[in-house]
């Protein structure tokens, strides 16, 4: 059976106390192992290990010896591409060209652009004449943060945990990650990666663990920590705010969503049906950006529903290692009980079930997984809860609408801004819909179409901040200004 250390200082590790727990493969219910939960000694040994670090071989690197580093991890992540692969398939159970494709690539380019970047960057400068007749020279320069801490959820592992351990490391920070109780094993493997690139010890480190009571919360309120970066919900990111408080650190926060797609009639409509199908059931809808409302303008509402009835219907659940299945399960028995509680819901409120609204019958090898059905509804008024509520499953809401205005306020009318889809042919509308909807990122005629050095994350209650190319700097680095009289 696997076991999970702790990655602390450069070496894997027990909890002191011995307290583990079980992590679970969410494709048959089967264990995968034994998961080292972290106490405060763990956390503590970790912060403190980062923050030597700051000061050791690490703190004395040139950007372009730091950069040499993390390209070397670059190389290594490829170089280990079924290792990270594998396992992230095992803890997630997500659909293996997927993780092929999207998961692990972006992994390694998590690390590339921040390189890329952080070599590139520049900062202002100014000549001023002094009151007393001198010349003085004001320049900026950024400096880490320090020790970076990184709470990560489960749907995107190792995505979304390079996402922010790449740019931390880029300016020269140290890190101490917590990756979600659900998915241990690639930020584990990470170490393995940072120790076969010669990484100083101290500068990456991971401890595993939940979040109230646990790692997180230890972690999340350590005196010693610089910083927070999280992605997750919005209460968790509203716990960590507090602890952060304490102490008065930075944070970066990417929190959760309920995005709208807006279609017109207007739209290529293969084009629209096909990136509907990634955006409402890639990943079994859990992805922060996925959409679960669908606005279609009334003249092709019904021809919009049977188009995507039929794409849903072909997700069939199954075997995320056949290279052909397009959907695996959702991530737990827990968050399988949460989807299905909406599905049960929106049945009660009214809706109109156009497809799915269960749990497949699955082969008997995979019978214990935490499958759920594709699923979508029709029928709801907007205060229905499969329409306000953040699901995270393989499932939409359809309704019609009648006019621009009528659609704005619909797609507004939620607390949530992070992501929204456009698909219209009319460039003009589109644009004004992107200037008036209140969200992080707009996409039209695409979705989930990424370009790293683009600012990434949420408006009201989504997100604190933006990550990405230069953003990144604005969270990972301090800029200081220095003046120079002469
Ligand atoms: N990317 C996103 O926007 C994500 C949204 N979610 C949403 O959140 C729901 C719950 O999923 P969870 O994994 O439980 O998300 P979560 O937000 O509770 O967990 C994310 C991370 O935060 C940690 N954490 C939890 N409470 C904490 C605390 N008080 N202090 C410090 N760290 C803490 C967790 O251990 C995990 O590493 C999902 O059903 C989904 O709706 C989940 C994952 C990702
Ligand atoms: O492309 C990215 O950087 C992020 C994608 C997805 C999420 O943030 C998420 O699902 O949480």
């Amino acid at each position: 059976m696997k076991e999970f250390l702790h990655f602390i200082n450069g070496e894997y590790v027990k909890s002191a106390s011995g307290r583990t727990f079980d992590n679970f493969n969410p494709i048959n219910g089967q264990l995968i192992g034994k998961v080292h939960e972290a106490g405060r000694a763990e956390v503590d040994a970790a912060v403190a290990a980062a923050k030597a670090a700051l000061n050791g071989e690490w703190g004395r690197l040139s950007v372009a010896e730091r950069c040499k580093l993390l390209d070397a991890v670059v190389a290594e992540i490829n170089r280990r591409f079924d290792d990270f692969l594998q396992a992230e398939i095992a803890d997630t159970g997500k659909p293996h060209h997927l993780a092929s494709h999207v998961d692990i690539p972006r992994g390694a380019a998590n690390f590339q652009i921040f390189t890329e970047t952080i070599k590139s960057v520049s900062t202002e400068s100014f000549n001023m004449r002094t009151p007393d007749g001198k010349t003085a020279l004001s320049y900026g320069v950024r400096v880490p943060r320090g020790v970076i801490a990184v709470v990560s959820p489960w749907n995107l592992p190792l995505l979304l945990m390079t996402w922010k351990v790449g740019p931390a490391l880029a300016c020269g920070n140290t890190v101490v990650v917590k990756p979600s109780e659900e998915t241990p094993a690639t930020t584990a493997l990470l170490g393995e990666v940072m120790n076969a690139v010669g990484m100083p010890k101290g500068v990456y480190n991971v401890v595993h663990g939940f979040g109230p009571d646990s790692a997180g919360e230890f972690l999340t309120s350590h005196p010693d920590v610089d910083g927070i970066t999280f992605t997750g919900e919005t209460s968790t990111g509203a716990a960590i705010m507090k602890a952060a408080a304490n102490g008065v650190r930075p944070v970066s926060m990417e929190m959760g969503g309920k995005n709208a797609a807006v279609v017109f009639a207007d739209c290529d409509f293969q084009n629209t049906v096909d990136t509907l199908t990634r955006s409402c059931f890639e990943n079994a809808g859990q992805v922060c950006l996925g959409t679960e409302r669908v606005y279609v303008e009334r003249p092709i509402f019904d021809k919009l529903v049977a188009a995507l009835k039929e794409r849903a219907e072909s997700m069939v659940p199954g075997d995320p290692y056949d290279k052909a299945t397009k959907i695996g399960p959702v991530i737990s028995k827990e968050h399988q009980a949460k989807v299905l509680g909406f599905y049960k819901k929106a049945a009660e409120e009214g809706a109109t079930v156009v497809t799915g609204g269960g749990v497949p019958d699955m082969p008997e090898a995979l019978k214990g997984g935490s499958w759920v059905q594709p699923t979508i509804w029709t029928g709801l008024p907007e205060t229905a809860s499969v329409i306000t509520e953040e699901i995270f499953g393989p499932c939409c809401h359809i309704s019609p609408f009648d006019a621009e205005d009528e659609v704005l306020a619909k797609v507004n009318a939620n607390r949530y801004g992070l992501a929204t889809a456009v698909f219209t042919q009319d460039i003009g509308r589109a644009n004004r819909l992107a200037q008036k909807i209140e969200v992080g990122l707009c996409w039209i005629n695409c979705w989930f179409l990424r370009d790293l050095r683009t600012p990434f994350g949420g408006s009201k209650q989504s997100g604190i901040g933006r990550e990405g190319g230069v953003h990144s700097l604005e969270f990972y680095t301090e800029l200081r200004n220095v003046m120079v009289k002469f």
